[in-house]
């Protein structure tokens, strides 16, 4: 298990662990985005080396970027760890730190063992070499003897179920062709170490599921996995817990379904502000009114609590509070949401007159309220239009009232929550 130091959102080191596989201590990388730059940074760094001299890797230069800054995460025998980050995050970047293909700018990789890296299609393959000649020149760089690939060449051909194209170029071999004779490969040195990204992705759902039972027996092995997926349901089946890395940096770690509640989240939630809290609307002159004015918005728990921000599935009060100055028969509270996280769509437009519900109000001041028994919304960033109408007389209307809205639940790819029992009917016997 990851310990997690709740203050600083990154793990605390256990030392002296003997199952511990992969150590990664204060790990940064930066890279330069000016090709030109990063060649001439490069031979500097290497007459810098060469002189003696100090290559501050701490410190930015002109253009350069941190791709992974002060990452801390300690991975243990048969331990699966998932990592979560959107495009650019910096999940490739610590895979193939971890497999020794880069090296970091600061800090301190400990691997414990042999590393499969599945980084990327193909990856480790030459394309004009055979499927036969590649087996061999792949396991070999990957760590085994010629003798032990000579005996487990049958399996890696059965598993990756290329037997009709073993003596054809690799280049010539579909996607999911090589992406299986990569995993074959992979998982038959038995590896301390798999790190995985996303290949799991291909090939069909027959492979998949052989991939992933093979999986959990490497597990039940002791191998220990690295597995990078934008599909939070392999990683949930696959990883007891994760990271989330943002922008190169560690945002959390922990059990794999809060990493991956926060990182949904975060989705939802980008590229718009968070709103928070109520709304509430200064009383308007006399003058102005047209007999109902809207005072406040805001949303009600079960138990009558105003929220900061309503939380999807819970039973919620979406509320509107007014001043009511005439008796107001069949008055027509209208509801919209617009999601501002996406591609601003429409998610409800409700009216109670369009559900034959009237609503009569007497003078004073009146909450209306729109009862949702399990609220549907998925978290993230909304805008609402509220109304209050009789016929075709307008009272009050509120434009834009911005609300966002949590999640304690998982709620990954739906467009809305379902509120849901799961059942079992026995029928007979
Ligand atoms: N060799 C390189 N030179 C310059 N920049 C690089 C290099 N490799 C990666 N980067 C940059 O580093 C950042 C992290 O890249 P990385 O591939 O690790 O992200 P990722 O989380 O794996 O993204 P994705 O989900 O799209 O695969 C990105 O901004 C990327 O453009």
């Amino acid at each position: 298990m990851i310990t997690v130091n709740k203050s600083e959102q990154q793990p605390v080191f256990e030392t002296n662990d003997s199952d511990i596989v992969v150590s990664v201590k204060d790990v940064s990388k930066k890279f330069c985005r000016d090709l030109k730059r990063s060649l001439f940074y490069g031979l500097q760094d290497i007459v810098t080396e060469i002189s003696g001299g100090d290559r501050q890797s701490d410190r930015l230069r002109k253009r350069e970027f941190w791709a992974l800054r002060d990452v801390n995460f300690q991975l243990r025998r048969g331990e699966a760890l998932g990592l979560v980050g959107s495009n650019g995050a910096g999940k490739s970047t610590l895979l193939r730190i971890i497999s020794g293909l880069i090296h970091p700018d600061t800090g301190i990789i400990q691997v414990k063992g042999r590393v499969a890296p599945l980084i990327a299609l193909g990856a480790g393959f030459n394309p004009i070499l055979t499927g036969r000649e590649n087996i061999y020149a792949n396991m070999s760089i990957l760590g085994l003897p010629t003798s032990e690939i000579k005996r487990r060449f049958d399996d890696v051909v059965e598993f990756a179920e290329i037997a009709d194209a073993l003596d054809a170029p690799v280049q010539t071999y579909s996607s999911g062709m090589a992406a299986r004779l990569g995993f074959a490969c992979a998982i038959h040195i038995d590896p301390d170490v798999l790190l995985i990204d996303e290949v799991l992705a291909v090939g069909d759902i027959r492979f998949k599921m052989k991939c992933h039972h093979r999986l959990a027996k490497l597990r039940e092995q002791g191998t220990a996995f690295v597995l990078v997926s934008h599909n939070p349901h392999s990683l949930l089946n696959v990883c007891n817990t994760s990271i989330y890395l943002k922008k190169g940096q560690l945002i959390t770690s922990g059990e794999t379904e809060a990493v991956m509640r926060q990182y949904e989240e975060d989705l939802c939630m980008s590229g718009t502000e968070a709103a928070i809290g109520p709304l509430f609307l200064p009383e308007k002159p006399k003058s102005e009114s047209l007999g109902l004015d809207i005072r406040a918005i805001y949303f009600k728990d079960a138990a009558g609590n105003i929220l900061d921000t309503p939380y999807t599935g819970e039973h919620t009060y979406w509320c509107v509070e007014c001043d009511v100055h005439d008796y107001i028969e069949d008055a027509n509270l209208g509801i919209s949401a617009t999601a501002l996280s996406g591609e601003n769509n429409r998610v409800f437009y409700l009216t109670s007159t369009s559900d034959q519900v009237p609503l009569n109000l007497a003078p004073g001041k009146v909450e209306l309220q729109l009862e949702m028994p399990s609220l549907g919304l998925i978290p993230g960033v909304y805008t609402s239009h509220v109304y209050v109408r009789s016929g075709v007389r307008s009272y009050d209307i509120v434009k834009t009232f911005r609300f966002t809205v949590k999640s304690e639940r998982l709620v990954s790819n739906c467009l809305y929550y379902q509120a849901r029992n799961w059942n079992v009917v026995q029928k007979s016997r």
